[in-house]
């Protein structure tokens, strides 16, 4: 995914200067304070990475210059969490949960029926538009999962679509037990972790798990265990959903695989956020779901005060968050998270970044990729004082 639509990216041999930067958002830890801001600032893009960062009257000269007068420009968002490719609808799913009931996961077999019955161009249209939804909004990088197809086929299909659109992709065999497995879970797990792992390891960069005692059809730890060992044994790298529906065992379960994330973390006790604080697993927070099932928001502030690294992404999926908007996540994370502004802006970028082990994204730093979102802003902060407002502005580089 590039930055086109609402992000800056440059490209070609020829260096652009954009000025006229506000504040400027770099992560650069090299910098002091948690964004690493620089005010009245210029960054020089050349063929596509960052070249040169630095206050606006220090900038070298370039073959092109580009001023934002005076706006913000952030490290474009990095969406560490979607399922973005499927069919289907589940709106009445929606209505019914906003009127009062429960979200079990229980809705994944009508997306996973509907997902089979469309074709490869159906799929690929959705998919694309909901990138284009994600561009337009800032999002530079995203992570898209498998996990409606739940056969060999079915969940390479998937894969392989992904992969036009990213090379963040995961493997989700393992999201819940199919209807026809239900009498034989073992066998499911074996088929994941055998036949479909085989043909799925070689379309995707990670393996992850619904890993969710309080939903009948996700997996236990020890399943959970089977499948991301596998996983890691074909050399995917492991992420984990845990604890979104009660407490549970998904937390350590990541902490002891060394998961480069375990996303949701909804209801933790201080087991899992000293296990969290005391290895390398980010904690990825997913604020548009807490929304979309009316369910209580994970304490982020806990989380932060106990030193583990927050990542905020969109879960963008058809039941529990039809979302692609990370603006709105940071917004929510401030409202209801109790994360600071700039605290929510670092997890959806350079915490994002992390939770997939880049270094080349989430931040503006000399060799990064010139991932740029400028916000028509003074500054960050108005992410989350305007919430719902497209604050992200495209930006011709030539
Ligand atoms: N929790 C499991 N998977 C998705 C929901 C998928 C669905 O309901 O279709 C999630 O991250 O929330
Ligand atoms: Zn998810």
């Amino acid at each position: 995914m590039s930055g086109e639509g609402g992000a800056v990216r440059g490209g070609g041999a020829a260096a652009t200067v954009v000025t006229g930067i506000g504040e400027l958002v770099t992560n650069d830890p090299a910098r002091g304070d948690l964004l690493g801001a620089v005010g009245d600032a210029a960054v020089v893009v050349q063929d596509g990475r960052v070249a040169w960062v630095g206050p606006a009257a220090d900038a070298p000269s370039a073959d092109a210059r580009v001023d934002v007068g005076g706006r913000a420009v952030v490290p474009g968002f990095v969406d560490s969490h979607t399922h973005a490719v499927f069919a289907g609808d589940r709106a009445a799913e929606f209505v019914a949960r906003m009127a009062g009931e429960r979200y079990d996961g229980g809705g994944i077999a009508a997306t996973v029926a509907a997902t089979r019955a469309a074709d490869d161009d159906a799929l690929r249209a959705g998919l694309r538009r909901l990138v284009a939804e994600m561009r337009a909004q800032g999002t530079t990088t995203v992570e898209v999962k498998s996990g409606y197809g739940l056969t060999v086929d079915g969940e390479a299909r998937l894969l392989r679509l992904a992969r036009e659109v990213t090379t963040e992709t995961t493997f989700l065999g393992a999201h819940v037990v199919p209807p026809a497995y239900a009498r034989d879970r073992g066998a499911y797990v074996d088929l994941v972790a055998g036949p479909m792992l085989a043909a799925c390891a070689p379309l995707a960069r990670w393996v992850d798990v619904f890993c969710e005692p309080a939903a009948p059809t996700a997996f236990d730890a020890d399943e959970a265990r089977h499948v991301l060992r596998a996983g890691i044994a074909a050399g995917l790298a492991a992420r984990v959903h845990g604890n979104q529906l009660g407490p549970g065992p998904g937390v350590r379960l990541a902490v002891e695989v060394g998961a480069a994330s375990v996303d949701h973390c909804t209801y933790l006790d201080d087991d899992d956020v000293d296990a969290l604080g005391a290895g390398d697993t980010v904690a990825t927070l997913l604020p548009l779901v807490e929304l979309s099932t009316r369910s209580p928001y994970p304490d982020a502030r806990r989380l932060l005060d106990a030193g583990v690294t927050v990542a905020l992404a969109t879960d963008c999926n058809p039941g529990t968050s039809f979302s692609t908007s990370m603006p709105l996540a940071i917004a929510l994370a401030v409202r209801e998270m109790r994360m600071t502004p700039g605290e929510a802006l670092r997890a959806a970028t350079a915490g994002g970044a992390r939770a997939l082990r880049r270094d080349d994204v989430g931040v503006v730093v000399v060799g990064a990729r010139a991932d740029l979102a400028v916000l028509d802003a003074p500054s960050h902060v108005h992410l989350a004082y305007r919430p719902g407002v497209p604050l992200v502005r495209a930006l011709d580089l030539g």
